[in-house]
């Protein structure tokens, strides 16, 4: 095999609860993880050394050395299978940058299950997965995909069920927030307020709306814990979060550690809608309509 492509999606977390800062700088989480319709696609092609190279839109952005993660998951391979690989990886990039949709997640996963056919390792994807969650701590889900709860570092995780489709709206920032800032500034908050940190639970009315298939109640459930600190940190996803509100979403919420803001709707055609409506009223960079759940990273 000569070339390999791997399509992987992004993701919303439909509930990020936050507990106390570890000893190792993590938090424990309960992170329940969605995957939606915007996919990156990652390529493995034969070669002598493991180079990458990023198209797309902000694909500036990305780093084309040690630091970029789909190097950093092709090397761990290697290492797992205990022999000297090259490969040349192509990321096509449609996943927001540093936008709390675990695009760089996202591209590691990619190239974990590319590498392992190029390369004929024919490795589990338990063995993946193990891989993944020292790349960090959302690779697993990006290997996963669907719908799933995370724990620990939200590196641990068990599917949830869902009753249908959901149809989402994410307004794009222009520009990204670094995830480890975001959690900074959460500690930092919650510090100044002198809030006792609570160990983070499942939201049992979100898990029943995700069964049930039930938009307008799951709305009503999202949690984010990051998101008085995202908003701290980027003032105007007030004004983009409201305007979602006032345009008729179920729920509205920022993505991860954002700065994309995510915004449930009716059915596909409200998501339409709603996409146009908020691209028009000036609030984001980009409003793209997508849907979930869809599966993790795939070969197509
Ligand atoms: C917030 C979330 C929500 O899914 O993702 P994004 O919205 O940024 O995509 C995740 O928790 C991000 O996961 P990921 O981006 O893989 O983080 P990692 O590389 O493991 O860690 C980056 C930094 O985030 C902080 N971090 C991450 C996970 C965690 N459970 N506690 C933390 O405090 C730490 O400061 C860590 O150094
Ligand atoms: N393949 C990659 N794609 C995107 N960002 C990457 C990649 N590899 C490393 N990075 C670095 O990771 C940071 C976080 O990117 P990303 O995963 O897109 O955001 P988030 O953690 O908010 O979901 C970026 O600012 C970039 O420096």
């Amino acid at each position: 095999m000569s070339s390999v492509t791997v399509r992987v999606p992004a993701k919303v977390n439909v509930q990020l609860s936050v507990g106390p800062l570890r000893d190792d700088g993590y938090h424990d989480l309960v992170n329940v993880f969605h995957a939606v319709s915007i996919f990156d696609e990652v390529v493995a092609r034969e070669s002598e050394l493991v180079t990458v190279r990023v198209e797309g839109e902000h694909a500036d952005q990305v780093p084309l050395d040690d630091g970029n993660l789909a190097i950093q998951a092709a090397r761990a391979l290697a290492k797992h299978a205990g022999r000297t690989y090259g490969v040349e990886l192509i990321i096509r990039k449609a996943i927001p940058v540093a936008g709390g949709m675990a695009g760089g997640s996202a591209d590691a996963a990619g190239a974990l299950v590319a590498c392992n056919e190029l390369w004929g390792l024919g490795l589990p994807r338990e063995d993946l997965m193990e891989i993944a969650a020292d790349l960090g701590s959302d690779v697993p889900f990006s290997l996963l995909g669907g719908t799933a709860v995370g724990t620990g570092r939200g590196e641990q995780l068990t599917g949830v069920p869902t009753g249908g489709d959901f149809h989402w709206v994410f307004a794009v920032a222009d520009g990204g927030l670094s995830t480890a800032t975001v959690y900074g500034q959460c500690d930092r908050l919650r510090e100044a307020t002198g809030e006792q940190v609570a160990w983070p639970r499942v939201n049992d009315g979100l898990l029943a709306a995700l069964a049930a298939g039930d938009a307008e109640r799951l709305g009503t459930e999202l949690v984010n814990d990051l998101q008085p600190a995202a908003v701290m940190l980027r003032r105007s996803l007030t004004r983009t979060l409201e305007a979602g509100r006032e345009l008729g979403a179920l729920g509205a919420i920022v993505s991860g550690s954002g700065p994309t803001c995510a915004f449930l709707a009716r059915d596909a055609d409200h998501a339409r809608e709603l996409a146009a409506a908020l691209s028009g009223a000036g609030v984001c960079r980009l409003a793209v309509a997508a849907h979930g759940e869809v599966p993790g990273a795939e070969i197509v």
